[in-house]
């Protein structure tokens, strides 16, 4: 008998999200599954929900919802034998596309019962995980006023962006250690990936990969407003790191430093979360997280 629990996000994505009982006894033969159905009722209950469902002696837990639902319940399964199953029903679904997990919930529903199972990398910031990717400058930005605007969509996305253009001038001057170098910089933008996919279908390290053992790592220097158009373009074209302004790097851990805050504005797979901290210290687990794909 295999305990498997669903922990849903019923605001992810565009809301509204019901997965029942009567869905999951289609898939799930009763002989062989007990199933439990968890919703979330605020922000980071994921986490909580999941914790319980450890004590509860789950064997597989579900995150349903995107990339910030599955970081709440993944960072509670890190070198655990619980595998993560994941239902993308979130609006990026970044961690998801990349590990190929269909967005029918039906297939994404065959695929756990399957539960074939493989390890993925997981990223640290502090006493923080990730599983897709995390950054500070400009995307940090971004991720605060798309936040602010209570839509998770493509074109809220875009909007959150083009509001963020008009704090441009305003660049962190920080410290940056990476492979045995350190910049002193005041970069557009830092943006750490242990996956290929931002969501959307959108990349800025297409090289980036789950199982390498890495993280990709770009650093883009402080750029005016032409420029940040055309690494737009080229961004979606993949091209970004030809522009002489963009500095491509794989590591295992990087430090950043700044002088004059003592506080650090972050995103963590697409949520907003300010770090308490002057210094921010990145690094890699490897094969940290079993995970149904
Ligand atoms: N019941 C709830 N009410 C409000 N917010 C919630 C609730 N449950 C979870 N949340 C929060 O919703 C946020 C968004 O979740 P999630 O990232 O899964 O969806 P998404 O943003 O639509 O997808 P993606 O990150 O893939 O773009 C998370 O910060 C999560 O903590």
């Amino acid at each position: 008998m295999r305990h498997i629990h669903f922990i849903l996000n019923p605001k992810a994505g565009r809301g509204n999200n019901t997965i029942d009982l009567a869905l999951l006894n289609k898939h799930f033969d009763k002989k062989d599954f007990t199933i439990v159905i968890k919703p979330t009722s605020y922000k980071k209950h994921a986490i909580k929900l999941a914790q319980d469902s450890i004590t509860e002696n789950a064997d597989i837990i579900v995150a349903c919802g995107g990339d910030g639902t599955i970081n709440e319940v993944a960072s509670c399964l890190i070198n655990s034998n619980i595998a993560l199953g994941i239902i993308p029903i979130g609006s990026g679904n970044g961690l998801a596309s990349n590990l190929n997990i269909p967005k029918n919930i039906n297939n994404a529903l065959a695929l756990i019962k399957k539960q074939s199972t493989k390890k993925i990398d997981v990223g640290q910031l502090n006493n923080h995980y990730f599983f897709s990717n995390t950054g500070i400058g400009f995307d940090a930005q971004v991720i605060k006023n798309y936040e602010a605007s209570n839509e998770r969509t493509l074109s809220s996305y875009i909007k959150a962006t083009l509001k963020s253009l008009k704090k441009v001038n305003k660049l962190v001057e920080v410290e940056t250690s990476i492979n045995g170098k350190t910049i002193q910089h005041k970069p557009f933008l830092i943006f750490i990936s242990n996956s290929n996919q931002m969501g959307y279908n959108v990349s800025l390290t297409p090289k980036a990969s789950l199982e390498d053992g890495k993280l990709d790592i770009l650093i883009v220097k402080k750029i005016g407003a032409f420029k940040i158009f055309l690494f737009s373009i080229l961004m979606f074209l993949k091209l970004h790191h030809i522009l002489k302004e963009v500095d491509c790097y794989q590591t295992k851990q990087l430090k950043i430093a700044q002088k004059d805050k003592p506080l650090f504005q972050t995103q963590i797979d697409g949520e907003f979360i300010m770090v308490k901290n002057p210094v921010i210290n990145i690094s890699i687990l490897e094969k940290a997280l079993k995970v149904i794909a």
